[in-house]
């Protein structure tokens, strides 16, 4: 059997900080979570309220979950983001960014001065957050052109769709293919061809807003949505976008082969049953444009 004096030993060796909070938001103990390079003292914590630590809206969320742990008996698992700034009453000595911790909250069997109260235990999940964040990121971009993938772009297209179903604004594609990419990666080499491709990708870049989602949609081929844009926009954009794709493709041409873009352009519809119907319309439209001789803009 441990002692007593050996129990208090191990809960200040706690890896992580872990607190005793009533039901209203106040510490009633602090213990472990000792190694400054991953967290703040809390020890100053004991005696006070959340409410009176940290912001009204934070306070508020912390309370939430003591009341959901208190109310279910089981275990809650939470994460959240905050860093010492946030928190009037923790030292300064600790990590400078901010932390994202995972909580793992647990009611307890007994009362302290007569409120109930929960175990919250806080691990630095900082690291984990990071690379999750960048995984996220990467499952979404095409590596040669950083634009978005075409995964990311159907997952946001469907969005856009529920969002024209129930609010009728409109969202425009631009579906573009690159002209005679075969032939100048035959005449000028396969890495000619990828910066080419990049170099679409750097004007999409350059000429869309932040809420446009550019994608390069698989080989030689893109997709631009431009949400809250009707067709007659979409296809003054379509224009501008393919002069500045092909002044920056122009050093490519060949003798036999001019390097420029074809572009089809739709909209959504209420007779769309789903975002496929419109980027269908597009893609018909891109075969036109192609057939009617290149480089030019059609709409669907
Ligand atoms: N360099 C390079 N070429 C690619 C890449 N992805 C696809 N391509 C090439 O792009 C060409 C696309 O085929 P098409 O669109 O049918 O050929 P195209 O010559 O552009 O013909 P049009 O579209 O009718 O003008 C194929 O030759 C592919 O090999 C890539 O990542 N890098």
């Amino acid at each position: 059997m441990i002692s007593v004096d050996q129990m208090a030993l191990v809960l200040n060796s706690l890896p992580d900080p872990t607190f005793i909070l009533t039901r209203s938001g106040r510490y009633v103990a602090v213990f472990g979570g000792r190694d400054l390079r991953y967290y703040h003292d809390g020890s100053g914590l004991v005696g006070l309220n959340i409410v009176d630590v940290v912001d009204p809206e934070k306070a508020h969320w912390f309370l939430e979950q003591i009341e959901l742990a208190l109310e279910s008996g089981k275990l809650l698992i939470k994460e959240y983001e905050l860093s010492n700034s946030d928190v009037d009453g923790l030292l300064e000595e600790g990590p400078d960014q901010p932390i994202w911790f995972e909580a793992r909250i647990q009611a307890l069997d007994f009362q302290v001065d007569g409120e109930a109260v929960v175990l919250w235990v806080a691990s630095n999940i900082s690291e984990r957050h990071d690379m999750e964040s960048k995984l996220r990121v990467l499952g979404d971009t095409d590596q040669l052109t950083r634009l978005f993938n075409r995964r990311k772009l159907e997952h946001d297209l469907s969005l856009h769709h529920e969002m024209f179903d129930r609010y009728s604004v409109p969202t425009s594609i631009l579906m573009f293919d690159i002209d005679n990419l075969k032939n100048i990666n035959d005449s000028l080499g396969h890495y000619a061809g990828d910066e080419i491709i990049m170099a679409v990708g750097n004007v999409c870049r350059a000429e869309l807003r932040k809420t446009d989602i550019a994608c390069r949609f698989g080989g030689d081929e893109f997709v631009v949505a431009l949400p809250n844009i009707g067709l007659q926009n979409a296809v003054s954009f379509a224009h501008r976008l393919r002069e500045r794709i092909n002044g920056e493709l122009s050093r490519f041409s060949t003798e036999e082969d001019s390097s420029t873009v074809s572009i089809g352009v739709a909209e959504m519809l209420p007779e769309d049953r789903s975002y496929e119907d419109t980027l269908k319309r597009a893609d018909g439209a891109l075969y036109q444009a192609k057939r009617n001789g290149k480089n030019r803009v059609m709409a669907g």
